[in-house]
């Protein structure tokens, strides 16, 4: 099977400055692939990169078996949706809609004036007038309805409401499944979108921090429940990630590296040990919960 896309020992760098360093990638045709890391760590820049829109420093990237740089097949079989996607001033919606159909092979313009329909955005409008929410839901639809064979979307949610981000995944989730694409859908939001994602790709230090089906991710961290005073006298066993406490009660994040009886030890000192979400382990791979904010609060008291 021909991969969509694969990375062999790719390197993007800045001038001097070197954002991904050799990665290697091989990204699974017709899954839904979420791309995240934190500020600054490269998702637009492997997207691009993937897109055409720049080129690497060295090693080989490819897609549908080619290099994507200034390739007329490859953009033609793909399309890059991010908040800065603009059409010429004068085009309506309704123009913009005409001009998809004959760039995108696999125009569905049916389902694009439903969709804008849905989300009132009325085909007059002029695009540059949208606010930001509608903006981004405009281009969503767009990569929707463009159905290419490589579907990216670089932050989609910026500024919609939560209702049109729910809708907005729910939608390319019902499209998806009638019409299996690869997508890439880069965000920092995980928690809205790890319902639909299959693989989550994580970018961090410079490389692939991890890249994998989501439930594997998951799998690497358990959530501990338990009162602190029961949970504190195993404080030293265990590499906590996150803790936090509402109420009598308190979570622990740990990794889940234990032997059975370990666990079995948890759970008989009263423990309650369950799974993480994806977003929590993806908190958790990326240290942004580290000690978690109660420990400022914590820290104030003791001293
Ligand atoms: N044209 C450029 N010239 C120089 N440095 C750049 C350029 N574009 C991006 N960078 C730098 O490359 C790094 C990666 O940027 P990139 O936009 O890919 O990150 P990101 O993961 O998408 O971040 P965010 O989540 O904040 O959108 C950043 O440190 C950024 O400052």
């Amino acid at each position: 099977m021909m991969q969509t896309v694969t990375l062999r020992d790719v390197t993007k760098k800045y001038r001097s400055l070197t954002i991904l360093d050799k990665v290697n990638l091989d990204i699974r045709e017709s899954v839904i692939t979420g791309v995240v890391g934190r500020n600054g760590a490269g998702k637009t820049t492997l997207l691009k990169m993937i897109a055409g829109f720049m080129k690497e420093s060295s090693g080989e990237l490819r897609v549908f078996g080619e290099r994507p740089f200034n390739s007329l097949s490859v953009s033609a079989n793909m399309i890059f949706i991010d908040d800065l996607m603009g059409f010429p001033d004068s085009l309506t919606l309704g123009d913009i809609l005409v001009e998809c159909e004959r760039f995108y092979a696999n125009w569905d313009g049916e389902l694009a004036k439903r969709l804008l329909e849905y989300f009132s955005l009325p085909l007059i409008l002029n695009h540059r007038v949208l606010s930001k929410g509608k903006r981004s839901t405009f281009n969503a639809v767009v990569g929707i309805a463009a159905r290419c064979p490589l579907t990216m979307f670089d932050e989609p949610i910026t500024g919609m409401d939560s209702a049109a981000c729910r809708d907005f995944y729910r939608a390319l989730l019902k499209d998806y499944i009638a019409h299996p694409r690869t997508i890439l859908l880069s965000s920092h939001h995980v928690e809205e979108m790890e319902d639909i994602l299959e693989d989550i790709l994580l970018i961090d230090g410079k490389g692939i921090g991890f890249h994998g089906p989501i439930t594997e991710l998951q799998e690497k961290f358990l959530l501990l429940q338990g009162k602190l005073e029961v949970l504190e006298k195993y404080a030293n066993k265990y590499a906590v990630i996150h803790r936090s406490s509402a109420g009598p009660i308190s979570e622990w994040i740990v990794d889940s590296e234990h032997t059975e009886a370990e666990l079995k030890e948890l759970k008989q000192a009263g423990i309650r040990i369950s799974a993480v979400s994806a977003s929590n382990a993806y908190l958790a791979m990326t240290g942004q919960t580290r000690g978690g904010v109660d420990d400022v609060f914590n820290a104030m008291e003791r001293a």
